[in-house]
């Protein structure tokens, strides 16, 4: 009788201290290259160690199903959120297990899809506030950075969909707080042996203002709904002030109001306004695409504003935006910690270890995704779709933790493709080379600027 083949370790690079030269020296230059390179050479399972962090990626469909469905229980937000956690606290993105459990519970009904449905109008009228301004540029005037743009509208959208309060104001404020602490997590990330946030360096000060500014105005917030409770309201914030422990009855304090509140405003607009920008990007360099984009806004909306009953008809939109989040996922990784040993495609994952799942990389597997650098927004008619494995797309992730703001978005980023659409035309500006940058989300490196003319 044969027996099964033990598990081997599985093939990868290996360097004692994460420095500028040696093999893996690339993995802070140019992550998303090195991982795509890791793949090609060593195959679906890619193990890589930095002194004695092992992380495997895995790139197979199949894989990604056994870690974030089938086998999930063993897979959960290891010590690498830690070091988000420094910004968001216990936010539903940073914690798993039972407080996760509980914090998904509560949320959970705030994104029902009829209340999601609700929110397209607060959507379409910020997406109009953008477009007046548009309208208003002179004639003739240079590129526009639509990143800057999508963040601006995106965040707006967040404050009055999901906390009932217009941030326009205070774009200006907290866009820069933001930017500052998203970019202190990433250093973190990639420079494991930086001083601990007690220490007073500039870097750790810049950030310490950074969610000094941010947690001034989320406790404003609070303190405006508990002054002043709307009682009609039934959003996000709303279902926060009123939650109770089932055990206990005690409601939730401020504090971790606040976490929640963090995470939303920035898991809620820094995705999609990349994602926005990266179609954008995508329809300025494949005319023949937009022009099939216009046609179908023109035909399905004839000079409407769109609703949320138009979504079933605005299926090229919907595919570009999907054919965008493929080429561009703008969570380009996520690292989940092995609780015990595991054997995947043949290849041991010790306990403890780390396995690396990227869109980014699996969304481009030529098995999959025939010429994967192409803009084929049909790879996502329904016949074409039903022909890969689930989990051969996954910008959202799946299984427990899959994004809970995915009909949000999808809606949000279809209805503002639409109207931008219906308005005007966008061209990459001449002469500018746009790439991407992986901080914490997969954004344009130096902005997106873009020439905008009437359609
Ligand atoms: C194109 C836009 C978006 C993309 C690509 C995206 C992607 C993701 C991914 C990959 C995760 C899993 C993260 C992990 O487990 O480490 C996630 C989780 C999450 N996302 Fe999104 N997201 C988007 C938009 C949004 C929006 C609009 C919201 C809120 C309105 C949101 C809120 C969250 C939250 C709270 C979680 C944690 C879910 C949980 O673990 O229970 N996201 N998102």
């Amino acid at each position: 009788m044969n027996r099964p083949l033990a598990p081997k370790t599985a093939p990868g690079l290996r360097q004692f201290l994460p420095m500028s030269f040696g093999p893996m020296a690339r993995l802070r230059t140019d992550p998303l290259g090195f991982l795509l390179d890791g793949r090609r050479r060593f195959g679906d399972v890619f193990r890589f160690q930095v002194g004695p962090f092992v992380i495997h990626l895995l790139a197979h469909p199949d894989h990604v199903k056994r870690v974030l469905v089938d086998e999930q229980a063993n897979y959960e937000r290891g010590w690498a959120y830690n070091i988000p956690r420094l910004a968001a606290g216990e936010g539903l993105v940073t914690t798993d297990g039972p407080a996760w459990r509980r914090l998904r519970r509560m949320i959970q009904p705030a994104f029902h899809r009829q209340k999601i449905e609700a929110m397209a109008v607060a959507m379409t009228d910020a997406t109009e506030v953008l477009r007046r301004r548009w309208r208003a540029r002179p004639s003739g005037e240079g590129p526009l950075d639509v990143a800057a743009e999508f963040i601006d509208l995106t965040l707006r959208i967040v404050g009055r969909t999901l906390l009932g309060v217009d941030l326009g104001g205070a774009a200006d404020r907290i866009g820069p707080a933001i930017a500052t602490a998203m970019e202190y997590v990433q250093y973190r990330i990639d420079n494991m042996l930086a001083p601990p946030l007690v220490f007073p360096t500039r870097r750790n000060l810049r950030f310490r203002r950074a969610m000094g500014r941010l947690d001034a105005l989320v406790f404003e917030i609070i303190a405006g709904r508990r002054r002043e409770p709307c009682r009609d309201a039934d959003d996000l914030l709303a279902r926060l002030l009123a939650a109770r422990d089932e055990e206990t009855g005690e409601g939730l304090t401020d504090r971790e109001i606040r976490d929640q509140l963090l995470t939303f405003i920035v898991a809620g607009h820094e995705t999609t306004a990349a994602a926005l920008a990266w179609t954008f990007h995508l329809l300025g360099r494949n005319p023949e695409a937009a022009g099939r984009l216009h046609a179908e806004v023109a035909d399905v909306l004839q000079g409407r504003t769109p609703a949320a009953a138009d979504l079933p008809r605005l299926g090229y939109a919907r595919r570009v935006v999907e054919e965008s989040l493929r080429i561009y996922p703008t969570v380009f990784g996520v690292l989940r910690s092995a609780g015990r040993a595991d054997a995947i495609g043949g290849c041991r994952i010790p306990a403890r270890s780390q396995v690396l799942l990227s869109p980014y990389v699996t969304q481009r597997h030529p098995d999959f995704w025939p010429d994967p650098e192409a803009f084929d927004p049909d790879r996502f008619l329904p016949e074409r779709a039903a022909a890969r494995p689930r989990f051969a797309w996954f910008p959202f992730l799946g299984g427990p933790h899959q994004c809970i703001g995915q009909e949000f978005a999808m809606m949000e980023a279809v209805l503002v493709v639409a109207m931008i659409a219906q308005e005007f035309r966008l061209h990459p500006a001449p002469g500018v080379a746009v790439e991407p940058k992986a901080v914490l989300s997969l954004r344009p490196r130096d902005g997106l600027p873009m020439t905008i003319q009437p359609a």
